[in-house]
């Protein structure tokens, strides 16, 4: 079984997002994955024009499944670990945060 998903978008790439939108959709349907931590970065944001974290979400359709930064135990609940961190991976910051966060959910 995985560990956790890092599932990595094109926060400058708008046009695509609902296309990215349907993969993810895809991913977080697949039985498999149920109880997997999903980790959604958004990079590129050193361009002015990417989408703003609340922006990504919101056309992802995540607004309501982001499930808390920081130290947020879910082992006691069947909620499935989900957040969206903002990076960019050519100025190499914000992914760290991301895996960060991530690494707590993952035994
Ligand atoms: N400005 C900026 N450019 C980046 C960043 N990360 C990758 N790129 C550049 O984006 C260009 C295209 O790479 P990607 O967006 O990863 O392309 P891809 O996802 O493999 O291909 P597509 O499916 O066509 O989007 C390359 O020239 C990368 O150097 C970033 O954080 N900021």
């Amino acid at each position: 079984m995985l560990d956790a998903v890092v599932y990595l978008v094109d926060a400058y790439d708008k046009e695509r997002f609902a296309e990215s939108k349907k993969e993810l959709d895809a991913l977080l349907s697949d039985d498999s994955l149920a109880t997997v931590p999903f980790l959604i970065l958004g990079n590129k944001i050193d361009i002015p024009y990417a989408a703003s974290e609340e922006e990504l979400r919101y056309r992802m359709g995540l607004s309501n499944f982001t499930t808390g930064k920081g130290k947020v135990s879910l082992s006691e609940s069947n909620v499935r670990p989900l957040e969206v961190f903002m990076c960019s991976i050519v100025r190499k910051m914000g992914y760290g945060e991301g895996f960060k966060w991530m690494s707590q959910y993952i035994k």
